[in-house]
């Protein structure tokens, strides 16, 4: 697609994650051809932005977020995370990135603290050098240095994840789903962590199948669906992509035949009073819908409109790419 790797001017600092023509085909059973879980998705990912990667199950996300992880190998195509090419300097790639993994996995027996410690061990960090406890207040666990992580909450243990991700200092941070399954207020909760990570200079790209997650928390989104990119705007855009408007109007008497006028793009009768039309608001306005109608001698008693949000978008580009 012609927007996918979006205009860049020479003032713009390099992308966060560049990503080209990267493609990954799963190897088949015997005598099967394999799965094409990315087929030639090409992006930039803009430092500092929270970017969301949004698709339906199965449209490859994890896919791409574990061949940045380095534990996918891609089948052709190149991806750098924060210039440093992933099979050319696999090491260097990896330091960039902390990943937020879809599954909550922990050993039950150690504190958060301990946690963190041994993550930073792990990643070759002197004792002293360490970031535990200041991770630990920045995800609002400081009071549970020491319980064990088992009897941690579902969402402190997700908290203690991100700063599991965060104990190398990555400038990106990486979040696979990191609210599925979790209840409204933790949701926000989250969100809030992932906002205060951004500002303080954090590149977040999360994936997420929530369209209003995504809407609410994104400066800009992919949308992938059947392993390639079928869109990649500033939200903002994206959303307006969604021209179509609703109007629906309750009218004094049942109608005889709903009517199609000039500027409609659908119309339904949703019971016998009620009319529910679709029109491009680039072309029309809801007044204009509604003069019509009555121009056909109905009364309105009621009038409702709905703007098209993310999920209209959504369900447009990913049934419009459908092979
Ligand atoms: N190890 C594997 N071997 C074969 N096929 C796989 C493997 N992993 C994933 N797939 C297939 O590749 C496609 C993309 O899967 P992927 O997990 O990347 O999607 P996803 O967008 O992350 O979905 P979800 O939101 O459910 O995690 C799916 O059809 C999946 O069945």
């Amino acid at each position: 697609m012609t927007d996918a790797a979006q205009q860049t001017s020479p003032a713009d600092p390099p992308p966060a994650i560049a990503i080209r023509d990267l493609t990954k085909r799963y190897a088949g059973e015997k005598g099967e051809p394999g799965k094409l879980a990315l087929d030639g998705v090409s992006f930039d990912v803009p430092q500092g932005q929270i970017f969301g990667l949004l698709g339906p199950n199965g449209a490859g996300k994890s896919t791409l977020i574990n061949i940045l992880a380095g534990l996918v190998n891609k089948t052709s195509g190149s991806a750098e995370i924060w210039g440093f090419d992933i099979d050319h300097n696999p090491r260097n790639a990896k330091r960039m990135i902390g990943i937020v993994p879809q599954e909550i996995v922990f050993d039950p027996f150690f504190t958060p603290f301990e946690v963190l410690e041994n993550q930073g061990g792990f990643y070759g960090i002197g004792k002293r050098d360490r970031r535990s406890e200041e991770l630990l207040a920045a995800v609002h666990l400081a009071d549970k240095r020491d319980a064990y992580a088992r009897t941690l909450s579902g969402g402190m243990k997700r908290r203690l994840l991100i700063a599991k991700a965060m104990v190398h200092t990555p400038p990106i941070l990486v979040l696979d789903e990191p609210t599925a399954g979790v209840d409204v207020e933790l949701r926000r909760q989250l969100w809030d962590l992932v906002g205060e990570l951004n500002a303080e200079g954090v590149t977040v790209v999360l994936t997420t199948h929530y369209l209003e997650e995504a809407e609410q928390l994104c400066d800009r989104i992919a949308i992938i669906n059947h392993g390639k990119l079928i869109a990649n705007k500033p939200t903002r855009e994206l959303v307006g992509m969604a021209r179509e408007k609703i109007v629906r109007v309750t009218l004094d008497r049942d109608i005889a035949d709903p009517p199609m006028e000039e500027g409609f793009l659908k119309v339904e009768a949703t019971d016998p009073r009620t009319l529910e039309v679709t029109y491009d608001r680039d072309a029309t306005s809801a007044g204009q819908v509604l003069a019509r109608i009555q121009a056909r001698g109905y009364a309105i008693e009621d009038v409702t409109t709905r703007e098209a949000d993310l999920e209209d978008v959504f369900v447009s580009l990913t049934s419009a790419a459908r092979p």
